[in-house]
């Protein structure tokens, strides 16, 4: 088995897949490493023989992240590296080292995926879009805040805009003018969400026509999915590009 983790800035997403077909054993979102490794050693029978991550965390902690991983379960991790170029997707950051790891994962899978031009929209702590051409060029792409930025910086810089978790959720159960605070920023917050997916879209039929794939992940991709009826959702993208920045021979 191998333990597969994509450390974001808000949370940890893992799973424990079967080396020799891929399938999944088991998996989930957790917000320490301490409850990541509790969560990956409730697994029965777990026989791990590596692991391979992707972080866009600061180097201390994914190596601190890595020492708990061999400390824990006596395996080594296969930490995504920056590259060029890779499965004939090329880089197109002037500074290939500076793009994202998560989002240069996202255009390996999504390209390998679609086999064609293909847009890439992942809201998680950012919301970020990712061009590649049908030829793998990366074009580049677009970073904004997502939902938990847009939110936290409202409710820190502004002093009446205050609510709990339980009346958020409630308040997405439509979007039409919000009748109180929770709603108007909640609904605002989706929209502005929406806007961005709507956008990038939008740009990518005056650069391909037709001729394109978009994908959706990301926590909060679903929030977003009534706005791009036509995306593929692929809550594990990051994880397909991973496995080819980071194979692992089964034994
Ligand atoms: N089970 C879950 N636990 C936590 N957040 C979740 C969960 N499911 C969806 N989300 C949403 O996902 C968002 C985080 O997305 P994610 O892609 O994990 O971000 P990041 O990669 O930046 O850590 C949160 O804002 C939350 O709204
Ligand atoms: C843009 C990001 C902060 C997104 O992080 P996330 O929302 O996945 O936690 C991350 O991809 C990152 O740190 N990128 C480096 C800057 C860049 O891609 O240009
Ligand atoms: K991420």
């Amino acid at each position: 088995m191998i333990l597969e983790l994509d450390c974001g800035n808000s949370f940890i997403k893992w799973r424990v897949i079967h080396a020799a077909d891929a399938t999944i054993n088991g998996g989930g979102i957790v917000d320490s490493d301490q409850a990541l490794v509790a969560a990956v050693a409730a697994l029965s029978s777990l026989r791990l023989i590596g692991c391979r991550m992707v972080s866009v965390r600061s180097e201390e902690e994914t190596s601190a992240l890595c020492a708990l991983i061999l400390a824990s379960f006596g395996v080594e991790v296969s930490v995504a590296q920056p590259v060029k170029e890779m499965a004939g997707v090329r880089n197109g950051y002037e500074d290939y080292q500076r793009l994202g790891m998560d989002r240069w994962l996202g255009a390996l899978g999504a390209y390998h995926l679609a086999g064609r031009a293909c847009l890439v929209i992942d809201f998680g702590t950012a919301a970020k879009a990712d061009y590649v051409a049908a030829d793998g060029e990366h074009l580049g792409g677009y970073i904004c805040p997502g939902m938990p930025l847009m939110r936290s910086q409202l409710r820190t810089h502004t002093r009446r805009i205050r609510y709990d978790d339980a009346s958020a959720e409630r308040a997405l159960g439509s979007l039409a003018p919000g009748r109180s605070t929770v709603e108007a920023v909640e609904r605002g917050c989706v929209l502005m969400l929406q806007g961005f997916a709507r956008t990038q879209i939008e740009q990518a039929r005056a650069l391909w026509d037709e001729d394109f794939t978009v994908f959706l992940t990301g926590g909060d991709a679903p929030l977003v999915q009534d706005a791009a009826p036509q995306a593929r959702i692929v809550p594990d993208l990051v994880f397909v590009g991973l496995a080819m920045a980071c194979p692992i021979e089964s034994r």
